[in-house]
C-alpha cells in the first residue's frame, strides 16, 4: 500500500467549480493536487453550456433569416450541420481534448492525477494506487451525469444522452426527445431548425415545469410554430428499439417513433462512488448538502451541481468563490498565516492568498462584508432557457411564493404590445412577470421571456438581489425603446 503524500488541498473532480477552486488555490501558492477522470472543464465545455449555444447561435441564425420574408424582402435558407460540428470539434472542445486546460492547471502550479478519485478518511483521497493526505482538507466537485428513468426496455437500446447529441455529425431524419426541460426544449429547437422531425415526450403537464406557466406556454408554442411535437402529461413505459428506430410507448397506447432517442430526464449526483462512508456523511443522498460556506463535513468542501443548489455553471463558479475564501481563511486559522518559509509552499505569500479571497468575494457575491468570508446566498438565483425566445428567471415563482405565505403581488405585462415588442415584430414573443413581496415592498421573484429574455434578466436580478424598493424601480428611467422597458409597465401593473 502506497504511503499517503502530504499536500495542502484534494480537488476531486475538474469539472467548472473544481477547475476553479484548484487554480485559484493553486495560484494563490498551496500545494493543490487535481484529480479528473475524464475530462478537465466538465460537463459545461464539452457537452454542455458551450457547444449546446454555438448549436442555438447556428440556429437562430438560420431563424432571423427565415423572418427576413416577413419583415425585409425575400431570403432562401439552406441549413448544413456541417460548419456546426465542426465549429463545436476544432473551437469549443478541440475534440474532446483537454490538453489546454490540464496546462492552465499545471501553469498555475497545480498538480494534475487522471483518475477517479474517492475519499479514504478524514483528508485522505485515492486515486488508483497513489493516496493524498489534505492538511487543510478536500473539495468535492464531481458533478452530476444523466438520470436514467427506470422505463422497461430503455436500458437495452442505442439512446443517446446530451454527449451524443452534442457529438453528432450527421441529423437523424426525425428524433424523440424524452424530457422537456431545460435541455430537451434548447436542443428541441436547434434540430428543428436544422431540419430533423422532433417530438418532445414529458412526464409533467407542460414543458419547462419549473418556471412560470406563462413560460412553460410561450416556449411550446415558440417550438411548434418550429415543427416541433410537443406531447404533455405522457409517461413512458417502455421503450423499443429494432435496430432502426425507437418507439416510446405511453399510458393509454400512445407511440412515438423516431430514429434516434434522447433522454434528457434530469441529472443525478453519484454520490456511492466518492467514499463518503469513511467519513461519516451518508452516502445515500440524492444531492450532497452544504452549508452556506460549502461545507459537507468537517474539512470537506463540496461545489457545484454535486450540491443540488441548481444545476447551473454560474452557481458553480459562484460557490467556487465562497470555497476559496474558506479555505485560505482554514488555512491561514489552522497556521496562524500564509507560510513564509514555503513549507506550505505560499509562492504568492500573503499577497497572493490576499488577490485570491478578493476575487473569491467578489466572485462570492454581496453577502460579504470587507474582510469577511462570503456566505452563499440563491435568494436571486437567475436562470436562462436559451430557446428562442428567451426564459429567464430569477427567484420565487408566484406559486412558490404563494407556498411560502407570502402576501403576494404579481405584475404582467405582455412583450408584442410593448413599443420595442411591436417594432420587432416577427419573432417578438414574450412578458415580464413581477412577483413582489407585498408587505416588504420589493421584488422577489421575475420572469422575462423574449427575443433578449436573459438579457433583460439583468436589471430584475439587481433588484431581488439588492431588495431595491418596488417604488424606487417605479421611479427610475427605463430607455426608450428598449425590451427592458417593459419592467416598467410590468411595475405599473402590479396587484
Ligand atoms: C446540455 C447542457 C447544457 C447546459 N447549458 C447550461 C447553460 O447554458 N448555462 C448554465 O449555467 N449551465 C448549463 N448547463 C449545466 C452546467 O454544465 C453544469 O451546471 C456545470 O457543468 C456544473 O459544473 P460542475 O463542476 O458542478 O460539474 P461537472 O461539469 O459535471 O464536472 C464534474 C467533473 O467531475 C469529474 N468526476 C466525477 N467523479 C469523479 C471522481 N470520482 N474522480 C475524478 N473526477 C470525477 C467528472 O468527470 C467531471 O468532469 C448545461 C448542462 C448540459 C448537460
Ligand atoms: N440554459 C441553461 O442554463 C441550461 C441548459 C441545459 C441544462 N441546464 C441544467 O441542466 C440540468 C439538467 O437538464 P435536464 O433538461 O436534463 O433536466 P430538467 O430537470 O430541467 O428537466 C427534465 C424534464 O424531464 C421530465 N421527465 C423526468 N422523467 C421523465 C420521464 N420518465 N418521461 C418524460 N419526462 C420526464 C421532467 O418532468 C422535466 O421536465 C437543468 O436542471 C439545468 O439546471 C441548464
Amino acid at each position: 500500500m502506497a504511503e499517503p503524500e502530504l499536500v495542502d488541498v484534494v480537488v476531486v473532480g475538474l469539472g467548472v467549480g473544481g477547475e476553479e477552486v484548484a487554480g485559484r488555490l493553486a495560484e494563490a501558492g498551496l500545494t493543490v493536487v487535481g484529480i479528473e477522470r475524464d475530462l478537465v472543464g466538465g460537463e459545461c465545455p464539452y457537452w454542455g453550456c458551450i457547444p449546446s449555444k454555438m448549436m442555438i447561435r447556428a440556429a437562430n441564425a438560420l431563424a432571423e433569416a427565415r423572418r427576413v420574408n416577413e419583415l425585409a424582402g425575400a431570403a432562401q435558407v439552406q441549413p448544413d450541420w456541417a460548419p456546426v460540428a465542426k465549429r463545436i470539434r476544432e473551437e469549443a472542445t478541440d475534440t474532446w481534448d483537454d490538453k489546454v486546460a490540464v496546462d492552465r492547471f499545471v501553469v498555475k502550479g497545480g498538480r494534475f492525477v487522471r483518475g477517479s478519485g474517492r475519499l479514504d478518511g478524514p483528508g485522505r483521497v485515492r486515486v488508483g494506487d497513489q493516496v493524498f493526505q489534505a492538511r487543510y482538507g478536500v473539495v468535492l466537485g464531481t458533478g452530476t451525469r444523466p438520470s436514467i428513468p427506470p422505463i422497461d426496455g430503455l436500458a437495452d437500446t442505442p439512446y443517446w444522452t446530451n454527449h451524443q447529441a452534442i457529438e453528432v455529425e450527421e441529423l437523424p431524419e426525425s428524433l424523440l426527445i424524452l424530457g422537456g426541460g431545460a435541455i430537451g426544449l434548447e436542443l428541441a429547437q436547434v434540430f428543428a431548425r436544422f431540419g430533423v422531425r422532433v417530438t418532445v415526450v414529458e412526464a409533467a403537464d407542460r414543458v419547462l415545469a419549473v418556471e412560470e406557466p406563462e413560460a412553460s406556454e410561450v416556449a411550446a408554442a415558440a417550438l411548434r410554430a418550429d415543427g416541433v411535437i410537443i406531447a404533455t402529461g405522457v409517461r413512458a413505459e417502455r421503450v423499443s428499439h429494432d435496430g432502426q428506430s425507437f418507439t416510446v410507448h405511453g399510458g393509454g397506447g400512445a407511440e412515438f417513433t423516431a430514429d434516434r432517442l434522447l433522454v434528457v430526464t434530469g441529472r443525478r449526483a453519484h454520490l456511492e462512488e466518492l467514499g463518503l462512508e469513511t467519513v461519516d456523511v451518508d452516502a445515500s443522498q440524492r444531492y450532497l448538502p452544504v452549508d452556506e460556506r460549502m461545507h459537507a463535513a468537517d474539512g470537506i468542501w463540496a461545489v457545484g451541481d454535486l450540491t443540488g443548489e441548481g444545476a447551473f455553471t454560474h452557481i458553480a463558479m459562484y460557490q467556487a468563490g465562497i470555497v476559496v475564501a474558506d479555505v485560505l481563511d482554514h488555512m491561514r486559522r489552522t497556521k496562524g498565516g500564509p507560510d513564509p518559509s514555503g513549507t506550505a509552499s505560499v509562492v504568492g505569500g500573503a499577497a497572493g492568498v490576499a488577490s485570491a479571497v478578493g476575487g473569491a468575494m467578489s466572485a462570492g457575491g454581496a453577502t460579504a462584508a470587507p474582510g469577511s468570508i462570503p456566505r452563499a446566498d440563491y435568494r436571486a438565483l437567475p436562470r436562462v432557457t436559451f430557446t428562442d425566445p428567451e426564459v429567464g428567471a430569477v427567484g420565487l415563482t408566484e406559486k412558490q411564493a404563494r407556498e411560502r405565505g407570502i402576501n403576494v403581488q404579481v405584475g404582467y405585462t405582455d412583450l408584442t404590445s410593448s413599443t420595442r415588442g411591436w417594432i420587432h415584430k416577427a419573432g417578438n414573443e414574450g412578458f415580464i412577470k413581477l412577483i413582489a413581496d407585498a408587505d416588504q415592498g420589493v421584488l422577489i421573484g421575475a420572469t422575462s421571456v423574449g427575443p433578449a429574455g436573459g438579457e433583460v434578466l439583468s436589471g430584475l436580478v439587481v433588484a431581488v438581489h439588492a431588495a431595491v424598493p418596488v417604488s424606487q424601480l417605479r421611479h427610475m428611467i427605463y430607455a426608450y425603446p428598449t425590451f427592458h422597458r417593459a419592467i416598467e409597465d410590468a411595475l405599473r401593473q402590479l396587484k
